[in-house]
């Protein structure tokens, strides 16, 4: 990765569109912005000249009110603009970090399940929380900036040039000099500056991998090696830093030395002048103050030309994001009125499923009915296809080939949540989400009444363990405040809630404990009295009472049949049962 990020290139110019795509929508207020920069300039402009005013005033003897009036007037009107400059531009930089935020946030909630899981949490996170942050400027102020800057520069040395034009030769040497200094060294640092943003989203990807799995990580004796993949990206994050500080720190040093060495050669060069009659004093402290001037809009310039390619880059990374694949959600489908009440709940037509960069398909040529009602077992070797096969049904993936269908019409014809408006699902790892325990059983069915919310506990046996809380219902629920047993209930719970034709629940392994284990099946056959139910099964208990047990391997359905029929005819299954993998209870088998 150092190798690669080693070799990245500076952003280049031409993706300046991509900056400004980030900015058009802000465009009145940018351009406000500038109207605002812009006269505030033409009153920096105008100072030195009224000063010498003040000055030539002072020789004729006439009076100073008009000119001290003027130079006040300058003042006040300068720092007014000045500030509604800053509020407007700076307001606008705010709104384009937001929208970013906002846009990604909804892209990442949009975006396909295999699209978002190549990634690492910490680098999508990375990328809304920091790479926004480079926008700020780049695609608000700095144009504003830019454009004001030139314009300043142009206007001073177009009046340094009516006061002397011997002298401004002077400046003019100064003026290339760091102009050309800046230009050489610019693409450095903003390229170092570019690398240790690449750098900071890797640190965010490991650093969340790592505490993530921290109980592993510290049985491993692992938070050396974990501590120092991290700090390996931070270390490559400040490497890079530090390369864009020199050479800034150098480049800065260098122009300044320079521009300050032109304000002695001014000085130097326009007292000879003076002196010898060629110019007035007035007009060499004039140019003087313009020399200073001309300080503020090339340090301008330097800067933002670094923000706005520390943006460009900032801007391809979240553009990247953007166009993450997304599900389909446009289509407003009235899944009821397409219908068909004969048809099976979902149906499966030779279905094949590949992953990305896989050439072997997970799913082959799979035909299965899930009728409304009922539980289906599904079993089978690790890697059979069985998660596979829920997540065609949850339209996590699309199949390669064949057809899905819920009530007889094509998953194509139907956006994704009119699909998953059918489904409740019940996943292996069984998350937490942030909040109460009465909003992690609700987060599925938020409309759910208190008399719903307390059957569903009762029925899996949790209401008790919630009522010796404190808080009851209410208490706040952290991942580590929760057994695993209780975490499984409250994802059971979660699911069963939902008003949904089709149950799907990937259990997590064989190893539960009892109470879990019996809450878990109860709540699985009362729900399939009524409806479907389809459970990838690693426990006898829950296999063994299934209205039909499909058996498969290497992608394909082998066997469909109940218990005692496949302990028959299908020696996978009896394999399964009898070397126990699908449970560990030997008393389990001498049962069967
Ligand atoms: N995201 C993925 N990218 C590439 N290949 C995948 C992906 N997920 C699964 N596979 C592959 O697809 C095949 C089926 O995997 P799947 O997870 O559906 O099997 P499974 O029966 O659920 O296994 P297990 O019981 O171990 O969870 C396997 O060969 C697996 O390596």
């Amino acid at each position: 990765m150092l190798e690669s990020d080693a070799s990245q290139p500076a952003p280049k110019w031409s993706n300046l569109r991509v900056l400004s795509e980030f900015a058009r929508p802000h465009l009145p207020s940018l351009l406000l912005g500038l109207v605002l920069a812009l006269c505030g300039s033409a009153a920096t402009l105008a100072t030195p000249m009224v000063t010498k005013w003040v000055l030539d005033t002072l020789d004729t003897g006439a009076s100073l009110k008009g000119p001290i009036l003027t130079l006040v007037v300058l003042l006040i009107v300068g720092a007014v603009l000045g500030c509604a400059q800053w509020i407007v531009l700076g307001t606008a930089a705010e709104k384009v970090v937001f929208d970013a935020r906002s846009s990604l946030v909804r892209r990442f909630l949009a975006a396909t399940v295999p699209s978002l899981q190549s990634r690492s949490v910490g680098e999508l996170v990375t990328r809304v929380t920091s790479d926004t942050l480079l926008l700020r400027e780049a695609a608000s102020s700095a144009a504003v900036n830019i454009l004001n800057a030139a314009a300043l520069t142009i206007g001073t040395i177009v009046l340094m040039g009516v006061l002397d034009l011997p002298l401004l030769g002077v400046t003019m040497v100064a003026i290339v000099f760091a102009s050309i200094l800046f230009a050489v060294l610019m693409p450095r640092i903003s390229a170092a500056e570019a690398r240790t943003q690449e750098s900071l989203g890797q640190l965010g990807g490991v650093l969340e991998g790592g505490l993530r799995a921290i109980r592993t990580v510290k049985v491993s004796l692992a938070e050396d090696r974990v501590g120092a993949l991290v700090t390996n990206n931070a270390s490559d994050a400040k490497k890079h830093a530090i390369t864009a500080v020199r050479v800034s720190a150098t480049a800065w040093t260098v122009a300044w030395t320079a521009i300050q060495g032109s304000i002695i050669a001014i000085l130097g060069f326009g007292a000879w002048r003076v002196a010898d009659g060629e110019m007035a004093v007035s007009t060499l402290i004039a140019f003087l103050l313009y020399a200073f001037t001309l300080m503020g809009p090339v340090s301008e310039l330097a800067q933002n030309v670094t923000s706005v390619q520390s943006g460009i880059a900032a801007a391809i990374r979240i553009r990247e994001m953007q166009s993450l694949p997304t599900e389909q959600y446009d289509e407003v489908v009235d899944v009821v009125a397409k219908t068909n009440a004969a048809a099976p709940l979902i149906e499966l037509r030779d279905v094949t499923v590949s992953y990305h960069g896989s050439n072997q398909p997970a799913l082959r040529d799979v035909s299965l009915v899930i009728p409304t009602r009922g539980h289906m077992a599904i079993v089978g070797p690790s890697g059979a296809g069985k998660t596979t096969l829920l997540s065609t049904v949850l339209r996590f993936v699309e199949p390669r080939s064949g057809e899905v269908l819920l009530h007889g019409v094509g998953y194509d014809a139907l956006d994704h949540r009119a699909v998953r408006e059918s489904l409740a699902y019940v996943e292996q790892e069984t998350p937490v989400v942030p909040g109460t325990i009465r909003e992690n059983v609700v987060f599925s069915h938020p409309d759910a009444t208190d008399e719903e919310v307390q059957a569903v506990l009762r029925l899996l046996r949790l209401d008790d363990a919630i009522e010796a809380l404190p808080n009851g219902l209410d208490t706040a629920l952290t991942a580590t405040s929760l057994s695993g047993g209780q975490r499984q209930r409250i994802a059971m719970a979660r699911a069963v809630l939902r008003p949904s034709a089709l149950l799907l629940l990937d259990e997590a392994t064989a190893q539960v404990d009892t109470l879990t284990e019996a809450a878990i099946v109860d709540a699985i056959n009362e729900r399939a009295r009524t409806g479907a139910v389809v459970t990838i099964a690693h426990r006898l208990s829950t296999v063994r009472d299934a209205d039909w047990i499909v058996v498969m391997e290497d992608g394909r359905i082998r066997n469909i049949g109940n218990h005692d029929e496949l302990m028959d005819k299908d020696d996978l299954y009896r394999d399964m049962v009898v070397a126990g993998r699908l449970d560990q209870g030997e008393a389990m088998l001498e049962d069967c």
